[in-house]
């Protein structure tokens, strides 16, 4: 049985949207291995609204990879060990798609290479801000082109991920068919500067600018009705120490870049004040990516909110 750890991302960053994500320190496990039927079992976070048949997304992306490799009718032992809340605005679904895409390139031969294998993934997602961090690690910004993904991975030093886990859920389809299907020309004008700001300020430890570089205007405010308390709860990790606030993909969680952990009762209590129970998470950023575990070495992936 092959055994990938893939780690969850904050994608968006607030105004990149579709461009940019952070892998973070919060895992799942894809075990996979050949079955004469399919075998999907799932344990841990978030279980019972993840589906336990063919349509697993591990599952879905074991089978793409199977046809690439020429062995259409394989079928797959499936487990996943899920420390990712899902539909939670924590890339769930894409580091599902990659764990399972990369445990079968490993379990069929590796007919995939690197840069076929970030391709599948991201094309599998829809967008590479998920996909791309969670395969490679890092800060990822990138875009999906004709002649496939073209990504910069960065790593930023000295910065901690805060995230405000609320307790429901919000689909990321659900999320994008609350976005207008044009935008003011001023609005794309102020993510485009902003989106060139917080790519230079991670690049450069210029961290003082996140404050500015995370402000959004093609999608958070169109998505603010789906979290209740959002703006509240990204001003309150303003105000107690971060460097910058924003949705974390498509919500509902909110994610700080933070010096430390400071902000994290301040998130979780502006929540709160709307009602909204939340888990707040201080997590570091994921720096390796997508990993075949070696045999032997197998932690469980364990969700640790701040006490
Ligand atoms: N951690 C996860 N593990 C496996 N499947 C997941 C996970 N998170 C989401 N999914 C699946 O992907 C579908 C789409 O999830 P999505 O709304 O994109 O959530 P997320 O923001 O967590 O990626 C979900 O309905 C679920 O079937
Ligand atoms: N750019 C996407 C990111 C979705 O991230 P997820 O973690 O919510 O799946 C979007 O904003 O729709």
């Amino acid at each position: 049985m092959i055994s990938v750890r893939v780690p969850a991302t904050a994608a968006n960053l607030g105004p990149a949207y579709d461009a940019a994500g952070l892998a973070l320190s919060l895992h799942m496990r894809v075990s996979l291995d050949r079955a004469p039927e399919p075998v999907i079992e799932v344990r841990g976070e978030g279980a019972e609204r993840i589906p336990q048949d063919e349509h697993h997304p591990s599952y879905r992306a074991a089978k793409f990879v199977a046809e690439i490799a020429g062995e259409p009718d394989a079928h797959f032992h499936l487990i996943q060990e899920n420390s990712i809340p899902p539909e939670r605005g924590l890339g769930g679904s894409a580091a599902a798609l990659v764990g399972g895409a990369v445990a079968a390139n490993d379990l069929l031969g590796r007919h995939l290479a690197a840069p076929d294998l970030l391709n599948l993934v991201c094309e599998l997602d829809g967008h590479p801000d998920n996909a791309a961090p969670a395969l490679l690690g890092g800060l990822v910004t990138g875009t999906l082109t004709p002649g496939g993904v073209r990504c910069v991975r960065l790593y930023p030093e000295g910065l901690l991920a805060v995230v405000a886990v609320p307790d429901f859920a919000v689909s990321t389809t659900a999320a994008r068919r609350a976005l207008p299907r044009s935008v003011p020309h001023r609005d794309a004008v102020f993510n485009v500067g902003r989106a060139g700001l917080l790519v230079g300020a991670l690049a450069t430890g210029e961290y003082g600018l996140l404050r500015e570089a995370m402000q959004d205007r093609l999608h958070q405010t169109y998505r603010a009705h789906l979290i209740p308390g959002l703006w509240d709860v990204i001003e309150a990790a303003l105000e107690n120490g971060a460097y910058g606030a924003c949705l974390s993909g498509s919500g509902p969680t909110v994610l700080a870049l933070a010096p430390d952990g400071s902000c994290a009762p301040a998130m979780q209590a502006a929540f709160e004040a709307h009602g909204v129970r939340a888990r707040a998470l201080e997590l570091e950023i994921n720096a390796s990516g997508a990993r075949v575990e070696p045999p032997g070495e197998v932690s469980t992936p364990r969700l640790q909110p701040v006490p």
